[in-house]
């Protein structure tokens, strides 16, 4: 059994960043489902993992960690032996930070949500996520004309923590055709080596 094991849910993009980072690194982990329709992320045995009561969360041996973009820094920093993922440069590193943040708020704010919207229905405005969906999509494809990926001249953290959500904006209703520059960002990435697919059902229960 692996000594890494992923507390997930099969439809979220957070977790599915983890679970792709494992897999580009060749890292084996034992992948471990969170009933969130049950409650299970806040009963006392997750919230041990994660206080803040969310997917995903990792075991490494006796290291406990959660937060999809703290766990990214953690494994590319321990596992990836060149360094590639998570650069030693301070500059490429703040980069990186960077585009976690853009991951962590703009994205999570407009493509993530206006496909938590089509999953949880009324009571989220979906017309003002889509519209935050296009505002940040047009930012990312301003950046990466003449670029292949998001921090550096190679694939790093950043580019696997904003992947899942903007892949699959258009489960949102968030289309990317008028987007040829991301478009062909995601088809970089799905190409990598050992690159696995995030469930493309919008039915769940997790953006
Ligand atoms: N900042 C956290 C956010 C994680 C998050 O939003 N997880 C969602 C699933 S995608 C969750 O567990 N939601 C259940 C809840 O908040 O009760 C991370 O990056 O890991």
């Amino acid at each position: 059994m692996s000594a890494i094991k992923l507390y997930r849910h099969p439809l979220s993009g957070h977790s599915h960043r983890v679970e792709v980072i494992l897999s580009l690194l060749g890292l084996d982990a034992e992948i471990i489902d969170v009933d969130l329709k049950a409650g299970a992320h806040k009963k006392p045995e997750f919230l041990a993992k994660n206080s803040f009561g969310q997917v995903p969360a990792l075991d490494d041996g006796d290291v406990t960690l959660s937060d999809s973009n703290a766990i990214l820094v953690y494994l590319a920093s321990k596992y990836d032996t060149e360094r590639t993922w998570y650069p030693e440069d301070l500059t490429d590193q703040a980069e990186v930070q960077r585009f976690l943040s853009v991951a962590a708020g703009k994205v999570a704010f407009g493509p993530a949500a206006a496909r938590l919207v089509n999953v949880f229905g009324a009571g989220l405005d979906h017309d003002a996520a889509i519209a935050t969906a296009h505002g940040i999509l047009i930012e990312l494809e301003a950046h990466l004309n003449g670029r292949d990926w998001l921090a550096t001249d190679l694939p790093t953290i950043a580019d696997a923590a904003n992947y899942a959500y903007i892949a699959h904006a258009p489960e949102g209703d968030v289309s990317l055709e008028n987007y040829p520059n991301i478009r062909a960002w995601i088809e970089r990435f799905e190409s990598l080596p050992r690159f696995i697919a995030f469930e493309k059902t919008p039915v769940g229960l997790c953006a």
